[in-house]
């Protein structure tokens, strides 16, 4: 059983895995008259074919308990997948590199500060939404499809200090 303390999550902690979703620090530029700020290109939907659009879904997730017993990890090899909190939710993020071959010693455990959102390269192993201390309702952009779909068996106790 690989055991990880969860780290807070930094853009440059997350950057082999794909990109964290903040306006807070980002670029932005004004539309709208001025009434709005753009927040532009946070993050970029990949797909990997076109045998089907990017799709947006909502998650409500139940929360999890800690530590975090994760059994496997997954990977979306055809596209992206992004969740975003849409009510200020924090939850983990347990990730190792895109590739065949998951090295235990490149798994990395976060967790979210309830403003950040992630973006999963495509091809990045992940364990699935896991939100913290209540139900979460998140948007979801990802390619979907049970084509792009990768399990591996993965035992990972993951604390959060
Ligand atoms: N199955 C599904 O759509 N969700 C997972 O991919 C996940 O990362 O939670
Ligand atoms: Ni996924």
């Amino acid at each position: 059983m690989l055991e990880l303390k969860a780290r807070k999550l930094t853009p440059a902690a997350f950057a082999a895995f794909g990109e964290v979703i903040d306006s807070r620090g980002s670029e932005s530029f004004p539309i709208n008259n001025g009434r709005t700020r753009r927040h532009h290109a946070l993050a970029k939907v990949d797909i990997r074919d076109t045998t089907t659009p990017p799709l947006i879904s909502v998650f409500v997730s139940q929360p999890v308990s800690l530590p975090l017993e994760v059994e496997l990890l997954e990977r979306h090899p055809l596209g992206s997948q992004a969740f975003v909190p849409l009510h200020e939710e924090r939850f983990i993020v347990v990730v190792a590199p895109p590739g065949d071959a998951i090295d235990p010693r490149e798994v990395r455990a976060f967790v979210t500060d309830c403003r950040q959102g992630v973006n999963y390269r495509a091809g990045t192993w992940h364990a699935i939404h896991s939100v913290l201390e209540r139900e979460g309702e998140f948007l979801v952009v990802d390619r979907g499809g049970a084509d792009n779909l990768d399990e591996r068996e993965m035992r990972i106790r993951v604390v959060v200090p």
